[in-house]
């Protein structure tokens, strides 16, 4: 039901507008790559892609953005998409979603710090539900085992092959200490640092976290060596204990997962193409079409209050 062109009479400079707002931000802030493509992660498996993880809460509801997994998600990152909707609303008012312009921000993202192209197909409405009650049990944590985390994709449809692709999006952006803080000082009553963890790289990471109860904003990078570039070193990293969440450095453990991380890690091309078909499923997760749900005039409130 969604399509390319889906703008095309109603808004035709939709496409232009998103890429500039975006890349101007990206100029700015470098982080709101990384951000957006999580944002959009957390939008799509909670209630899919409808931008319900704008809400903000009120008295009555307790909004997704307000869960806790939810509280780091990027400030750069809703900003730029709140930018665009307000091009977007003053160009062409009441006429395009939330959910559409996240989508498109975060494939213009990608591409720009290296990622591979795919095609952003529009017409997704905006949610009318927002509940923080829900977001846990819809997305993967770092102590889950690969059993969780491989169920967790499956109920949703995705295979193993386009979780373990989806989830090369570490391959940019960071991570607070706290997410991976056990494996370098709890990790048994014996050995306190995770033994696959390579050594020099857990006491760089040590050194970043030493105060990281007093100062909860420290963090690491996702991916040590391409920090800021989509590529497929995170992969690579894997495999020499450069993985930076217990869950990333998982994918090398499992059966299922370990042949997919050496092609991706081998073969870039393999990796993009895997990626970039995996976003376009991510993307036509659970929308709503039609007259389903509603384009809401801005991003982070429903267009009637909600009794
Ligand atoms: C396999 C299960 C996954 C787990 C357990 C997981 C967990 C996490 C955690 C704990 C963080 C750090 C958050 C913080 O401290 O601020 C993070 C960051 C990130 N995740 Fe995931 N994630 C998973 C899959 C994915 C997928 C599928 C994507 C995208 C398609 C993704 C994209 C990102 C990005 C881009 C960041 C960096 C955000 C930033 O720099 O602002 N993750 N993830
Ligand atoms: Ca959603
Ligand atoms: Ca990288």
């Amino acid at each position: 039901k969604l399509d390319e062109d889906y703008y095309k009479q109603t808004c035709p400079d939709f496409q232009k507008i998103v890429r500039e707002t975006v890349t101007l931000k990206q100029a700015a802030q470098p982080a709101t790559a990384a951000g957006t493509l999580r944002l959009f992660f957390h939008d799509c498996m909670v209630e899919g892609c409808d931008a319900s993880v704008f809400i903000a809460s009120n008295h009555v509801n307790k909004a997704e953005r307000d869960a806790d997994i939810n509280q780091s998600l990027s400030g750069d990152a809703f900003e730029v998409v709140v930018r665009a909707k307000t091009a977007l609303e003053l160009t062409c008012p009441g006429i395009v979603s939330c959910a559409d312009i996240l989508a498109e921000a975060t494939r213009d993202l990608v591409t720009m710090v290296g990622g591979p192209f795919y095609p952003v197909k529009l017409g997704r409405r905006d949610g009318q539900v927002s509940l923080a009650s829900k977001v846990d049990a819809n997305l993967p944590k770092t102590n889950q085992t690969m059993d969780e985390i491989i169920k967790l994709f499956a109920d949703k449809g995705f295979t193993i092959e386009e979780m373990v692709a989806l989830t090369g999006g570490h391959t940019i952006g960071f991570s607070h200490c706290k997410e991976f803080t056990d494996r370098l000082f709890h990790y048994s009553p014996t050995t306190p640092t995770d033994p696959v963890i390579n050594p020099r790289f857990a006491e760089g990471l040590k050194k970043t976290c030493a105060n990281y109860t007093t100062n909860p904003a420290m963090s690491a990078f996702n991916d040590v060596i391409t920090p800021g570039k989509f590529d497929n070193i995170y992969y690579q990293n894997l495999k020499r204990g450069l993985g930076l969440l217990s869950s990333d450095h998982a994918l090398v453990k499992d059966p299922r997962t370990l042949p997919l991380v050496e092609l991706y890690s081998k073969n870039q091309e393999a990796f993009f193409k895997a990626f970039a078909h995996a976003m376009e499923k991510l993307g036509h997760h659970e929308i709503k079409t039609g007259q389903q749900g509603e384009v809401r005039r801005r991003c982070d409130a429903f267009n009637t209050i909600q009794a």
